[in-house]
């Protein structure tokens, strides 16, 4: 469901409750912990609802747009602002999105949904209530396969999966502006009846950093398809964590809900804390109540939410001006004379149409590139840097599990230093790929390629041949240059000479190239120090 009046940065009305918990549990310190099981200990439950947004140019039942940075009440219809007699007109794209979404996440689609009326009383929604979908949603029993590092040294890569219940379509709703000076609440529509998918999941996790794993798999699943930008900071993905204590082979325990989440690391740490919480107050002979906390991330703590304590009664009832929601298998299952209507939403493109989804994108770097799985993960969490390092990958005879480093250390670090995305990267894909030849043609060394990539980052639109010429960086394999240079490096190291064991080589071998700045061929001078230590 949406939480009309749901409370947002600009919404204090929720934060006025102050933290009335007896105690304050101890943080959940350490991630490992708080995934661990050790029988006859209580272990966290976690169940995640997830709203998220579904793009589309237009609302859910009105041909208003969708924009996010609109100013207040400029993109609302009629029937947005409820004026009687206007009625809902459903939009295909929403519905597509919904499908989409469901079909990568293996659920089943229901043939026939239907949506519902859920009462509220809040002023950002005119119509005292909502449409969603409570008798049957367009999409149950699914399934996210999500990763996330583990082990005593978090170095192994854990994979899990989450069922999902169910994808539901449904309504947002618009925003209450809160003017604290002026004691007044100012409405904004924009946002009302925007498409949401609902996604409820199962409680199938136990703690803070397996929801957060989770959530992230779902955002490039969901970036992958289009159908939700699924930015967390943006409200675009609002996630509640449903969170309760149990004894493993118990049954489960009361739940509590925590909403106002709008980060991943926040995510994790209001669960982490949820569950200690629980934990230390069954631990005092309290009981957990089944109510809606909020998280406060100065404080890091949960907190009741005063306004919604006590049952609500959302008065459902099926919505009586729309039909069921049909959703056709192939072109020949839909009748004659609807074939090509508006509203019709047809199963078998939309399955062939489906992008390559992560998983399925991970499993194919390590295959075709012989990449490590943690560098897959790399390549595909970062928006774009996949189809980067692809795009080298076609340029340069460099092998992809050499490259590999260059593209997750090198430019990634370039990137993060400077806070930039790949799209905006100054060295393109092909410049890359130039200054890699470089080396791989022994033209010049890594300490130099990496030294001309930090040029090419400063002066955007330099390729690396110029850098090297203009700044004479070239390899030196002048034999007798070498010699000189080596000769030097012997004669004010009289020390390292004898014996010339292979670590007082290597020791030599620095040097020289600090000599050189890194320019000189290393397996020449190598030749040219054993001759002379020999
Ligand atoms: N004992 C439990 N511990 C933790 N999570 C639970 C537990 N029981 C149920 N859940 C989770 O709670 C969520 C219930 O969501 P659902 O939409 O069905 O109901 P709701 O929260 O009552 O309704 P609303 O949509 O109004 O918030 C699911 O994500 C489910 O996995
Ligand atoms: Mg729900
Ligand atoms: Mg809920």
């Amino acid at each position: 469901s949406v939480q009309p009046g749901k409370p947002s940065a600009t919404s204090p009305r929720h934060w006025k409750s102050s933290d009335t918990s007896p105690t304050s549990p101890t943080r959940a310190s350490s991630r490992f912990r708080a995934c661990s099981r050790r029988p006859h200990e209580l272990v966290g439950v976690v169940g995640l609802e997830i709203h998220a947004q579904i793009q589309s140019n237009t609302k859910l039942f009105s041909g208003s747009k969708v924009g996010f940075s609109a100013p207040p009440n400029s993109l609302v219809s009629f029937f947005d602002a409820s004026l009687p007699g206007t009625l809902p007109v459903l939009n295909r794209r929403c519905v597509e999105a919904a499908v989409m979404t469901a079909l990568a996440l293996n659920c089943t689609i229901n043939k026939k949904s239907f949506f519902d009326r859920k009462h509220y009383f809040y002023a950002d929604l005119p119509a005292g209530y909502q449409i969603t979908q409570q008798r049957r949603a367009v999409a149950v029993d699914g399934q996210l396969a999500y990763s996330l590092l583990g082990g005593r040294k978090r170095n192994q890569i854990q994979s899990r999966t989450v069922r999902i219940k169910q994808i539901q379509l449904e309504q947002d709703s618009g925003k209450s502006l809160h003017d604290d000076q002026r004691s007044q609440t100012l409405i904004d529509l924009n946002r009302a009846g925007v498409g949401l998918m609902e996604l409820v999941m199962e409680p199938d996790m136990s703690c803070g950093e397996q929801a957060a794993a989770a959530v992230r798999e779902l955002q490039l699943v969901l970036q992958a398809l289009g159908t939700c930008q699924g930015n967390m900071s943006e409200g675009q993905l609002r996630v509640d964590a449903n969170v309760s204590v149990h004894r493993p082979g118990e049954e489960l325990g009361v739940r509590t809900e925590v909403k106002n989440i709008n980060s991943a690391r926040f995510l994790s740490r209001a669960i982490d804390y949820e569950i200690q919480r629980q934990i230390e107050a069954l631990g005092r002979g309290e009981a957990v109540l089944n109510e809606t906390r909020t998280y406060d991330s100065k404080s890091g703590h949960t907190i009741p939410m005063r306004d919604k304590e006590g049952l609500q009664d959302y008065r459902f009832m099926p919505e009586p001006n729309l039909p069921p929601l049909v959703v056709y298998e192939d072109r020949g299952s839909v009748p004659a004379g609807l074939l090509g209507a508006e509203g019709v939403v047809v199963l078998e493109g939309l399955r062939e149409g489906l992008p390559e989804l992560p998983s399925v994108k991970r499993a194919r770097l390590v295959r075709s590139y012989g990449l490590l799985p943690e560098h897959s993960f790399t390549l595909v969490n970062e928006d774009g840097l996949m189809e980067y390092f692809e795009a080298v990958v076609k340029e340069t005879r460099k092998e992809p599990r050499k490259l590999i480093g260059w593209v997750t250390n090198e430019l990634l670090g370039h990137l993060k230093h400077h806070n930039l995305s790949v799209s905006k990267c100054p060295v393109s894909p092909s410049a890359l790929a130039e200054l890699l030849e470089l080396q791989e043609a022994g033209h010049i060394s890594s300490t130099v390629a990496k030294q001309v990539l930090g040029e090419m980052w400063r002066d955007p639109g330099r390729r690396a041949p110029e850098v090297v010429r203009e700044q004479d960086l070239g390899l030196v394999c002048d034999s007798s240059d070498l010699q000189r240079v080596c000769q030097r490096v012997l004669d004010s190291h009289p020390d390292l000479v004898r014996p010339p064991q292979s670590k007082v080589l290597n020791r030599l071998m620095g040097l020289v190239q600090k000599e050189t700045k890194g320019r000189a061929d290393p397996v020449l001078v190598r030749s040219l120090l054993e001759e002379k230590t020999s």
